[in-house]
């Protein structure tokens, strides 16, 4: 199990080192822009979960919106404190 500190050192890993395969450094690579529509697409599958599916996948669906939200941090350069200043 990752904590969102420890999934933020992760990704920022890999954008530094860049390894082979990584889902993550494709989407960096794809831009805000991409990166923007992912967000958009899992929060709305959030939604849906929450209203029509089980917790189980309605929690899976909020990882997967935390990860873009990442990723999305990652493309513009933000670290976590810089989001949790706001919370
Ligand atoms: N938490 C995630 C994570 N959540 C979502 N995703 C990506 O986003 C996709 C899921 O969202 P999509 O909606 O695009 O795909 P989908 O199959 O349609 O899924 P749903 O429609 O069912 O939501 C997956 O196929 C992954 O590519 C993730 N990819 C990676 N991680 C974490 O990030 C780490 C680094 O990943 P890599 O950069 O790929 O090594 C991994 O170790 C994981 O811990």
């Amino acid at each position: 199990m990752k904590t969102f500190e420890d999934l933020f050192a992760e990704l920022s890993e890999k954008a530094q080192t860049r390894p082979e395969g990584s889902g993550t450094v494709e989407e960096l690579d794809r831009g805000v822009h991409f990166i923007g529509k992912k967000i958009v697409e899992e929060a709305a599958e959030v939604w849906m979960a929450a209203e029509y599916e089980s917790d189980e996948e309605a929690a899976e669906e909020m990882s997967q919106l935390l990860y873009h939200l990442q990723v999305m941090m990652i493309a513009k350069g933000l670290t976590v404190q810089d989001v949790y200043r706001h919370l």
